[in-house]
């Protein structure tokens, strides 16, 4: 998978050079791009907002550097791209969406920053792929980096070969609609704490079924919303 990202602070995603999506790069597994937004302004101050048509408070982000941005990362596009650009006014970006985004073989991330993008971009962007407005939750950032960084590490680990042991994917949150179970590990006492004997008993069956009530149990405790359907 390539991705490409772009932003106004590209250095934020440094961290993407780490740990699991950091050995998927060198592997070749992932081909993730960055970009300065800014190196597509030609003023002396490389200006990318202004103030908003119709007035009010903050700045909007001009519709060029990014018009040209765009065009520059889809140029050498092997496929059309899926364009997400994170909004807080988007579609809720849940693991589904993750499993979905993780099948693509390019994706393009617009960040944006201030009072957000331009419209017309999210237009123009239609032109050279599917475009997707994507919130991490309902709660304001100051903009959409961060939410890239969480949308791209939970499409990245679903990507074949990313994470080591494939069925540790399997049972976690969301996976299947419940929340996971609780973990333990050594000692079997901790602090005067002991680890659920079920556990301990080396009877696989009930270990599943304690598990499945766990989840069920944590599940409605903590997101009843999950279990509405
Ligand atoms: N994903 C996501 C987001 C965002 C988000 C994403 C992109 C931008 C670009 C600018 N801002 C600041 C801003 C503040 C107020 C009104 C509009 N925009 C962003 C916020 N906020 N919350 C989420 N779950």
């Amino acid at each position: 998978m390539r991705i490409d990202v772009v932003s106004i602070f590209p250095a934020i995603f440094d961290a993407l050079e780490l740990s699991l999506l950091g050995r998927a790069r060198q592997s070749g597994l992932l081909d993730v791009r960055i970009r300065d937004l800014r190196d597509y302004t030609h003023d002396r101050h490389r200006t990318v907002d202004d103030t908003p048509y119709g007035g009010g408070a903050g700045m909007v982000m001009k519709p060029e550097p990014w018009g040209e941005a765009l065009d520059d990362v889809t140029r050498d596009a092997a496929s059309r791209p899926v364009i997400i650009f994170p909004s807080p006014a988007g579609e809720r970006f849940t693991q589904a969406t993750a499993r979905e985004l993780a099948t693509a073989p390019h994706l393009v991330f617009g960040c944006g920053r201030y009072e957000g993008i331009d419209e017309r971009v999210f237009d123009y962007a239609a032109e050279l792929g599917d475009v997707r407005l994507i919130s991490l939750g309902d709660y304001v950032l100051n903009g959409g980096e961060v939410a890239v960084m969480a949308m791209v590490e939970a499409i990245g680990r679903l990507i074949p070969g990313v994470v080591g042991n494939p069925e540790s994917l399997v049972e976690e949150s969301h996976e299947d609609g419940l929340l996971e179970y609780p973990s333990f590990t050594k000692p079997a006492v901790w602090r005067e704490r002991e680890v659920p004997p079920v556990l301990l008993s080396g009877n696989h069956g009930a270990v599943a079924t304690w598990r499945r009530e766990q989840q069920l149990e944590r599940t409605r405790q903590r997101r009843p919303d999950l279990l509405a359907d």
